[in-house]
């Protein structure tokens, strides 16, 4: 069964069409890209798949299941970077990452070291007793990466997660996206940056 599946999916709003007919199937452990021109439709498709944006034609799922948010299940298979992420003022880099990993795996130090993990993954080590305003918006980039990615998921939506970074941080993230399907979660990612969908096992191509 595929992990993320559109059929036929559309949006069509006051006769504007916001996105075309599309259809693809990612399956487990695949890193599959959306590309596309600005408004050919690939953060309406993503939120299509949150349930934040509804289909006026076809259909997306998530394991074979229409994503409803509300249900704790499904919360636990998605994580999202589409919308930003909401971070504390108050609080460090590390003790937030360390926070979302606690709120999933409980308070331990094996999470502790998990979130560590992450955090180095993404090279934020040196920035983990920052404030969310000292850093650049590179970084704060990294740092949403981190909050997503140090969650559990079997499935990750992610659009555009090269914002804001250099080529080194992109070659950084296309590592981890890479790292992470090979042990099975799978990906569905908008992006304009060529080194993502080189690494891709999938691309659909919207507009
Ligand atoms: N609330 C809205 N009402 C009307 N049209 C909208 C609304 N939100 C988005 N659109 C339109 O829907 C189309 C698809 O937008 P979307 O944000 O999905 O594109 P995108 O492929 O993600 O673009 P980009 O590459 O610029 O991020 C665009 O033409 C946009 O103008």
């Amino acid at each position: 069964m595929p992990a993320i599946a559109a059929e036929d999916a559309t949006v069509v709003l006051d006769g504007t069409t916001l996105l075309a007919p599309t259809t693809f199937a990612v399956m487990p452990g695949e890193l599959w890209c959306l590309t596309g021109s600005n408004g050919s439709g690939k953060t309406t498709l993503l939120r299509a798949f949150l349930g934040s944006r509804r289909l006026t034609d076809g259909a997306v799922r998530v394991q074979g299941e229409t994503v409803d948010p509300a249900r704790p299940r499904h919360r636990r298979l998605i994580a999202s970077l589409v919308e930003p992420v909401p971070v504390a003022r108050d609080m460090t880099l590390r003790e937030q990452v360390t926070l979302v990993a606690a709120s999933w795996y409980g308070n331990t130090t094996t999470t502790a070291e998990h979130a560590e993990e992450v955090i180095g993954q993404l090279g934020l080590s040196a920035l983990g007793e920052r404030f969310p305003s000292q850093l650049s918006s590179g970084q704060l980039q990294l740092f949403s990466l981190a909050l997503t990615l140090v969650r559990p998921a079997g499935a990750v939506l992610l659009d555009e997660p090269e914002r804001h970074l250099d080529t080194d941080r992109v070659d950084l993230v296309t590592t981890l996206l890479t790292e992470r399907a090979e042990q099975g979660t799978s990906f569905l990612i908008a992006t304009h940056e060529t080194a993502l969908v080189d690494a891709c096992d999938g691309v659909t191509e919207l507009g």
